[in-house]
């Protein structure tokens, strides 16, 4: 028997072929993209034979299973094959000829329901990743022998409408395919392309991937899908190594998470905490690089699987509630990954509040990270609270406190939680506190950027107001003013017209002559700096001034007729203390030093 007698050619059928064109010209941006498909089928069809030989001895796997590769410039090829479950006759072409297993009429009416830019999502859900072969080969064999047969079977085409399949022979079970590579895919004939593709995709594959070079076969993975193997079988150096491949780390996790989920939605996730902070010379994306595989396969770390307050958070999530050549597009709409966010996020803030019962550890945690997680509590409304719950703060009282502890501590008649938001340096000293101490009223001190913004947002943490310490003028009662202060507050004010919304005789202020008060309506001092140093407007009244009845300075400007120079001055005293630069930098250094001079 020859095989031409044998070689019966069959047509793909219209479906097929408009499919094979939009897999060549439209799928995939990505040209490589035909090798972490062809060897994810390698590793389903041996994983399928593994498990197919629990009830049948006789599909036993080989003893050391691995999916090969090899290239040759001379024929142009390139080769992989399998011990997979290999295919029949029948299977290849049903396989491999058809587009039936998800229903050819289905996927035809869809197909012409959508326009060209849609065609690829619905592509995507068809698994149809075979044909992506031809986007680099002008010719494609398939050489089969099923387990458990003697028999075996050659699939040849070159993707133009029709097929042959012929009788073939092959020494063991399992799929060897030849890509006849076109002129225009040549850099895939080198195996240094190839094995970047592998490692970059197929890294995880728990079969171990074997490349030829110089005639030897050597393993170009680490065959190691970590995260799908038991945690008691998983050391805490594995974790570590992972970790560091993984995440480009060279630190120890400050938490490893790792756990399988069951259920309605499966999924297995690795995730890690670094325990330092990763070195950035230029700012990064802040956008999580959490890592997506289907069915161990690596898909994407772009996929966002958890909001950008938790962007430090490294690691895998492994599904296989999703199909393997999952688009761009199904990656935003599909429920199963807004699913399985929601999932990470609760567990992560789990794992984050079982670890800072330990206030050592934690604060390592939030030195770190504390600041993008604070993000979490502006622009994360479902979670505020219990991000609010976790997080430590400096306080007048505590170099560290939760809300919970400052609610405990708080006296009675204290109502509101107060904060006080600025730079570190000068918080601690501010005048905005001079008052708050003698009342017994703590203050936390926020120094993130981003402390001048989410207590607002919040407003307030377990039914008790956020307020800001320099908004709290009502807090303190209006001094009983003699008549020189009450006629040099009418003047200031004169004076700062449109600088100031009003001047007061403070009952709070000890130490400092005059401070800053915002208005209870608008933004506080920190947020107003904020817009100010962003160049975006600052709305709202301008803040008041209180002047401190009891200070030198300002008993002798109660004595003076002509103080329009000397209000600015006193104003522009009252911004620097809170950071803020004067009006005129150089005309009030030029006032205090004729001022110290004597003149
Ligand atoms: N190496 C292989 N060994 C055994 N069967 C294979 C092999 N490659 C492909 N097949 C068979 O051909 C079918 C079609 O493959 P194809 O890649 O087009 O789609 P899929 O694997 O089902 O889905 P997808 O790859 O898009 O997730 C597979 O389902 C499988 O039955």
């Amino acid at each position: 028997m020859t095989e031409t007698v044998t070689a019966e050619t069959y047509d793909f059928g219209t479906e097929v072929g408009r499919l094979l064109d939009l897999v060549v010209h439209s799928l995939y941006s990505d040209r490589e993209i035909f090798l972490r498909e062809l060897v994810a089928n390698a590793a389903d069809a041996t994983d399928k034979r593994r498990f197919l030989a629990l009830s049948d001895g006789a599909l036993a796997l080989p003893e050391n299973p691995a999916i090969k590769i090899s290239t040759d410039k001379l024929t142009q090829t390139i080769t992989i094959s399998d011990h997979g479950t290999g295919m029949s006759k029948e299977e290849l072409a049903d396989h491999l000829g058809t587009i039936a297993r998800s229903g050819t009429a289905a996927f035809t009416s869809s197909l012409a329901a959508k326009s060209p830019e849609e065609r690829p999502s619905l592509i995507g859900q068809f698994g149809v990743g075979f044909y992506s072969a031809f986007m680099v080969a002008d010719e494609v064999e398939v050489i089969s022998r099923k387990a458990g047969h003697q028999e075996a079977w050659a699939w040849l085409s070159n993707g133009k409408g029709k097929y042959t399949i012929k009788p073939a022979a092959r020494d063991e079970s399992g799929t060897t395919i030849i890509l006849h590579i076109k002129p225009e895919a040549e850099e895939f004939l080198e195996p240094l392309r190839i094995k970047t593709i592998i490692r970059k995709w197929a890294d995880h594959i728990a079969l171990p991937i074997e490349l030829e070079e110089d005639g030897k076969f050597a393993s170009v993975t680490e065959g190691n899908a970590l995260w799908r193997r038991n945690k008691s079988e998983i050391s805490k150096e594995d974790y570590t190594a992972f970790y560091r491949h993984t995440g480009h780390a060279w630190d120890e996790p400050w938490a490893t998470i790792h756990w399988r989920a069951e259920g309605t939605l499966e999924f297995s996730a690795l995730l890690f905490i670094p325990s330092s902070k990763p070195f950035m010379p230029v700012e990064e994306t802040r956008e999580s690089k959490v890592r997506l595989h289907v069915k161990r396969m690596f898909i994407t770390d772009e996929a966002r699987l958890l909001p950008n307050w938790l962007s430090f958070v490294t690691g895998v999530v492994d599904t296989e509630d999703l199909p393997l050549n999952v688009s761009r597009e199904i990656l935003q709409a599909t429920p199963v990954l807004d699913k399985i966010r929601k999932a990470l996020v609760n567990r992560v803030l789990s794992e984050l509040k079982s670890q800072a019962k330990d206030s050592e550890t934690f604060k390592t945690f939030q030195d770190n990270f504390g600041a993008v997680l604070k993000e979490g509590l502006y622009d994360d409304t479902g979670h505020a609270a219990d991000i609010a719950g976790l997080l430590r703060f400096a306080s007048t009282k505590e170099d560290a406190t939760t809300l919970d502890d400052y609610i405990a501590r708080m006296p009675e008649g204290q109502s509101d939680i107060y904060y006080l938001a600025g730079d570190a340096t000068n918080l601690k000293t501010s005048p905005q506190l001079e008052g708050f101490a003698e009342k017994g009223y703590e203050v936390l001190l926020l120094a993130d950027p981003i402390d001048a913004f989410w207590p607002t947002r919040m407003e307030s943490y377990k039914d008790k107001k956020l307020k800001s310490a320099s908004q709290a003028a009502s807090l303190f009662a209006p001094a009983e003013s003699s008549a020189d202060i009450t006629a040099l507050c009418e003047n200031l004010a004169k004076a700062l017209e449109g600088k100031v919304s009003g001047v007061t005789a403070s009952t709070r202020l000890k130490d400092s002559p005059a401070m800053l008060v915002a208005s209870e309506a608008g933004p506080d001092l920190a947020m107003q700096r904020m817009l100010r140093r962003a160049g975006r407007p600052v709305f709202g009244l301008p803040p008041a001034l209180e002047i401190n009845p009891g200070h030198k300075l300002i008993q002798a400007l109660a004595t003076r007729a002509e103080l329009e120079s000397e209000a600015n001055l006193l104003l522009d005293l009252a911004k620097l203390q809170e950071g803020d630069l004067p009006e005129d930098p150089a005309a009030f250094v030029r006032h205090i030093a004729n001022a110290i001079a004597g003149a």
